[in-house]
Order: C-alpha cells, then sequence, then structure tokens
C-alpha cells in the first residue's frame, strides 16, 4: 500500500489544488443527490401516493413547514421546479468533474511517462549494460497503462468512500437503527472477502510477470527474425508464443471469476438483506411507508458503494506489482543517473579539444565483485588532430577503451584527461556531446535519407548533404534512388544494403563534425573500393579532429598516425603502423600475417 501512497502524493504534487475541487465537487454532488431523493417524499405526498407525518424527520418536517407557508397553487410547480433545478445542477457537475477527472488523470499519467522516460535518458551505460531493453518498453507501455488505471480506481475508491459517508449521514438522519444495520452487514461482507483481495493480489503478480516474458519473447523473436526463419525455427517460437498466450488468458479469467464471485456475494446478499429490513421495518419498527421508501432508496445507493469499494479494491491490488515496478525502475534510474538535464547533450556544450586526450593508469572492470579486469594500466596519449588505431583479439578490451575514451563508462582506477586537465563529472556530457560514434550496426531510422541525417544537424544545407555523402562514398548510390535524398529506407535502414547503411551512418558523422570521430568497426561491411574511398575522406578528416579506428580488417588502419595492440585488457604493442609491422615477434605482426593468410 506504500506504493499507493507513494503515487498519491506525486499526484498531490502534480494537480494540487485541482485535484481537491474535484473532490469538492463530488461531495456537492452528493449533497444534491441526497436532497433530490428527500425531495421525493413530499413530491409523492403532494400527488397522494403517501398520506405522509412528515414531522418525524426533521429536514423533512423544516421543508413540510416551509412549503406550507407558500399558496396552495405553488407547491407543486416549486417543489418540481426545485427537483428539476438539483438535478440538472448535478448533472452539470458531473460533467464538469468528468471532464476535469479525465484531464487530471491523463495529464498526472504523461507526467508520468515522461519523467520515467527522462529518468532512463539520463541513466549510465552500465545500467543499460545491466538490464534487458524489454523491460523498459514492458515499464513504459504496459506498466505504466496498469499504474494509470490503478491512479483512476483509487480515485474512483475515494469518491465511493465520499459518497457512501454522505449518504450514510442522510440514512443516519432517517433511521440510526436500520443505517447501522446496513454498515454491520457491510464490514461483516468485506471482513469474509478479505481473502478475495489476497487472490486478487496473487493475480496481479502473475499478471506483472507474464506480460514482462511476453514483452521480452517478442521483442527477442522480432530482433532474431532473420535467424528464426533462415533455421525454419518457427514452429518452436509460435508453440512458446502460443503457450504463454493461454496462460495470459487463463490468468485473466481468473481475475474475472473472482470479480464475478464477489459481485454475486454481494448482491445476494444485498436482497437478503432487502428482505430483512423491510420485513423488520413493517414487523418491529412499525416504520411508515414514506421512512421505508427513503430506507430501500438509500439502501439501494449505499449498498452498491459497498460492492464498488471491494471490486475497486481488488483491482487496485491487482495493479500494484506494476506500481512497484515503475517505483523500481524510477529508482534506479535515479541512483545510475549521470547528469540533470537531457538538454546538457546539445552541442552548444560540446568540448573542444586543442591538444590531445590522455589515458593514465585506467583500471576498469564490469563486475567489482570479480577479480578480471577488462582494461588494466591503460597509459596512452591520443594527440589532437590524429589518427589512432585500436586492434587485437575479440575479448581483448577494444570496446571497453573506446567507451572510457568517450566517457560512456568512467574508470575505476586512473583518470582520462583532455588537454591536460582530468575530465570531471559535469564535463562528461561535455565530451559525449564532442564525440560522433559509429558501430559495426549502423543505427538508422524508418525515414528518409535526409530526415536520418538532419537528425544531429537540423540546420545542414543539401550541399553540405551533399557534400558528406561524397566524403563516404554514398552520392553515387543515393542520387540512383528513385527519390534521391527523400527515399525511405525502411526499418533500421533494411533497405539498403549493408555497406550502404555504414555509408550512410558514416556521412551522418561527419556531418556533424565533431572532435572525436570514432570509428568502431564501422566500415566492416565495405567493399575494398569503397572502404578505399572511405580511407582517403578519412585521411583529409584527420586533420581537422581526432579519429579513433577499431578494425580487425588490418588494411583499414594503414594510414592511422599510431596503432594500439590491446591483449586481455593491457597495451602489449604501442607505435607506427609500419613500426609495429616490421616487429616480427610482435602480435602486430601476427595479426597482419593472420590476416594476410586468410587473404590468400
Ligand atoms: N557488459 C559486460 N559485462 C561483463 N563483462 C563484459 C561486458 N562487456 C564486455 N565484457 C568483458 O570485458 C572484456 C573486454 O570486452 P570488450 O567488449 O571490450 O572486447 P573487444 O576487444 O571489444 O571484443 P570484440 O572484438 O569481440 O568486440 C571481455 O572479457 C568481455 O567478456
Amino acid at each position: 500500500m506504500a506504493q499507493i501512497g507513494f503515487f498519491l502524493r506525486r499526484l498531490h504534487l502534480f494537480a494540487g489544488r485541482k485535484l481537491y475541487l474535484n473532490m469538492l465537487a463530488m461531495i456537492v454532488m452528493s449533497a444534491f443527490e441526497g436532497i433530490g431523493i428527500y425531495l421525493i417524499v413530499p413530491l409523492l405526498g403532494l400527488i397522494g401516493i403517501f398520506s405522509l407525518d412528515l414531522n418525524q424527520i426533521a429536514i423533512l418536517a423544516w421543508m413540510t413547514d416551509g412549503l406550507n407557508r407558500l399558496p396552495e397553487g405553488w407547491k407543486l410547480p416549486l417543489i418540481l421546479a426545485l427537483y428539476a433545478a438539483i438535478v440538472v445542477g448535478q448533472a452539470f457537475l458531473q460533467r464538469s468533474q468528468s471532464i476535469q477527472n479525465v484531464s487530471i488523470h491523463q495529464g498526472f499519467v504523461r507526467s508520468l511517462r515522461t519523467e520515467s522516460y527522462r529518468g532512463l535518458l539520463q541513466a549510465n551505460w552500465l545500467f543499460f549494460l545491466s538490464k534487458r531493453r524489454s523491460d523498459f518498453i514492458h515499464i513504459l507501455t504496459s506498466e505504466i497503462a496498469r499504474v494509470s488505471q490503478g491512479i483512476q480506481l483509487t480515485l474512483r475508491l475515494a469518491t465511493s468512500f465520499v459518497f457512501m459517508s454522505i449518504q450514510i449521514v442522510f440514512a443516519l438522519i432517517v433511521s440510526v437503527e436500520l443505517t447501522v444495520l446496513v454498515i454491520v452487514s457491510g464490514l461483516v461482507l468485506a471482513y469474509v472477502s478479505r481473502k478475495f483481495i489476497r487472490t486478487a493480489k496473487s493475480i496481479g503478480d502473475r499478471t506483472s510477470e507474464l506480460s514482462q516474458t511476453y514483452y521480452a519473447g517478442v521483442t527477442e523473436h522480432f530482433n532474431g527474425i532473420k535467424d528464426i526463419k533462415s533455421n525454419r525455427l518457427e514452429q518452436l517460437h509460435y508453440r512458446w508464443f502460443r503457450e504463454l498466450c493461454s496462460q495470459m488468458e487463463n490468468n485473466l479469467v481468473q481475475f474475472t471469476r473472482l470479480q464475478s464471485t464477489t459481485q454475486f456475494s454481494y448482491r445476494a446478499a444485498s436482497v437478503v438483506l432487502i428482505v430483512l429490513f423491510v420485513y423488520t421495518s413493517i414487523k418491529l419498527f412499525r416504520v411508515e411507508p414514506s421512512q421505508l421508501m427513503i430506507i430501500v432508496i438509500i439502501f439501494s445507493r449505499l449498498w452498491p458503494r459497498f460492492t464498488d469499494i471491494q471490486s475497486s479494491s481488488e483491482q487496485i491490488v491487482t495493479n500494484l506489482p506494476a506500481f512497484k515496478n515503475v517505483i523500481a525502475m524510477q529508482r534506479e534510474c535515479e541512483e545510475s543517473r549521470e547528469w540533470q538535464s537531457t538538454a546538457s547533450s546539445s552541442r552548444e556544450n560540446s568540448l573542444r579539444i586543442e591538444h590531445g586526450m590522455e589515458c593514465r593508469h585506467i583500471d576498469f572492470r564490469y563486475d567489482s565483485k570479480q577479480s578480471a579486469y577488462a582494461i588494466h594500466n591503460i597509459n596512452l596519449r591520443i594527440p589532437a588532430n590524429s589518427m589512432t588505431a585500436i586492434v587485437g583479439k575479440s575479448g581483448a578490451g577494444k570496446s571497453t577503451l573506446i567507451d572510457i575514451l568517450i566517457g560512456l563508462i568512467q574508470p575505476e582506477r586512473g583518470e582520462l584527461l583532455i588537454d591536460g586537465a582530468p575530465l570531471r563529472k559535469d564535463h562528461i556530457a561535455a565530451l559525449r556531446g564532442a564525440v560522433s560514434y559509429v558501430s559495426q550496426e549502423p543505427f538508422l531510422f524508418h525515414a528518409s535519407i535526409r530526415e536520418n541525417l538532419l537528425l544531429v544537424e537540423p540546420d545542414a544545407t543539401d550541399e553540405e548533404l551533399w557534400e558528406a555523402l561524397e566524403i563516404t562514398a554514398s552520392h553515387e548510390f543515393v542520387s540512383r534512388l528513385p527519390q534521391g535524398l527523400d527515399t525511405v529506407i525502411g526499418d533500421r535502414g533494411a533497405r539498403l544494403s549493408g555497406g550502404e547503411r555504414q555509408r550512410i551512418v558514416l556521412a551522418r558523422a561527419i556531418l556533424r563534425r565533431p572532435a572525436i570521430l570514432v570509428l568502431d568497426e564501422a566500415t566492416s561491411a565495405l567493399d575494398n573500393k569503397n572502404e578505399a574511398t572511405i580511407q582517403a575522406a578519412i585521411d583529409k578528416l584527420k586533420s581537422r579532429m581526432i579519429i579513433i579506428v577499431v578494425a580487425h580488417r588490418l588494411s583499414t588502419i594503414r594510414n592511422a598516425d599510431q596503432v594500439i595492440v590491446l591483449e586481455q585488457g593491457e597495451i602489449i604493442q604501442q607505435g607506427g603502423y609500419t613500426q609495429l609491422s616490421r616487429e616480427t615477434k610482435g602480435t602486430f605482426s601476427q595479426l597482419l600475417s593472420y590476416q594476410m593468410e586468410s587473404n590468400g
């Protein structure tokens, strides 16, 4: 329940006065409803359905007294007009309250979504390495929708309590004994039904588990759809999906069964109670027909509130796991937050590098509980306007070193210096703003080439776009496309070849004019001709920026100013390409000879 309190406090902070005004409107509405019901009685008296002794009920006596002072012909029109005014007033309030309710509620959900999303964007890279991406999608879609439903139900529960309290006051005025009897019956039934709440809680836990598995499975399947289709694994995945769907179905049916059982118990109990009331009122308390009528009306309005409270409570409890999940994710994001504002990643704040960068005695490991370091005792200087290549076998620590150099992860020991000054935490965003990173798997949107390029440089002219495309040997194939720059390239660029995708992403990286250009296996899919063109372009670019290249294909790094050879996280060789290739006993010349052999 602490979780509901957490979100209600947030709702209070978000909606403030609006929320309480809405609650007040609710109270006025129930008061109107109560008065409307009371007016029916004198109305029925006037029409002659009852012979009334209204003096028994204080409010009615007061109303009758007022009515009796009026001329005879005015009574009926006045009471009818009053009744109509109250009902219309109530309907009007109801309309405004419903609109207000939705606007508060939707506003709150929007703020919850944007807060969670911003929290995720501000979390550090290690946080993302430790999580499944599908869990974020699950929380941002399904779980926040359940929290939204839970909040709406909590507000409905609060409304039911307000309505119920006011109806109880009216009912107490009419008959203390019978009202107490209704309340006690309601409490007894709620006590008996408490096990339903426990069952609802476990169904809610299961709902969260199943939908998390669903999102994870579906995301993984579609990420690997090519493997699934190529290896004829469709049946296997279909069976898994069908099994999960039937578990989800059973879970929901189980919840509906629970809710229907509760509704049934409350309905059955209400009939039994009404029969008992009518009998005891007439036989034991000798209640007037008018009073009995009001009691029946009030009972029929009060009892559904009890049913409503029970039903809302069960539904709220099923949504509690979603509340927990959203809070947990927000807390974890908060603990892993790397900077305050998403705006700090903008280009205006990007860093300028005059002299170069330096790693001093840097150690890093992904898991502080394990003794092995991913990189260890790294000492390295990267001068401005130069090209550095990082090579090594798989798992040698190349990507980890790159992540340190671009400020994506921070060293456990040692420091990264920019122009001789240690990189401070508040400069990490600026360092990131100065980097263009191109990976082996190019990140393209399902949009046109132009939109994909303008993403990083919205004000770039067509001339600048074509220039970047020319540098990366893409202008020919782009101009051959039916819509040129405006050709839509499909999901993650699926309508282009691997090499074309890499060249577009490279063009985008260059368009940004970064201080540091990182090419992490970024040209692996290019043929020799295109690679040579890009090599020439990179050669020209290196007089303007730091270029760091990770490549398995060593021909890519022939023009590097320095080559760093990593093995098991340590630098084992460092120097110019030609110099290292001459060190015949070194790992670099071994790597070179393996590659020459494999190229035949
Ligand atoms: N997220 C992670 N969690 C735990 N260990 C990791 C993680 N990423 C990498 N490692 C480990 O750190 C070491 C260095 O990995 P890294 O990815 O930097 O190597 P690499 O040289 O880039 O390899 P490759 O060429 O195969 O991409 C490896 O032993 C690897 O298993």
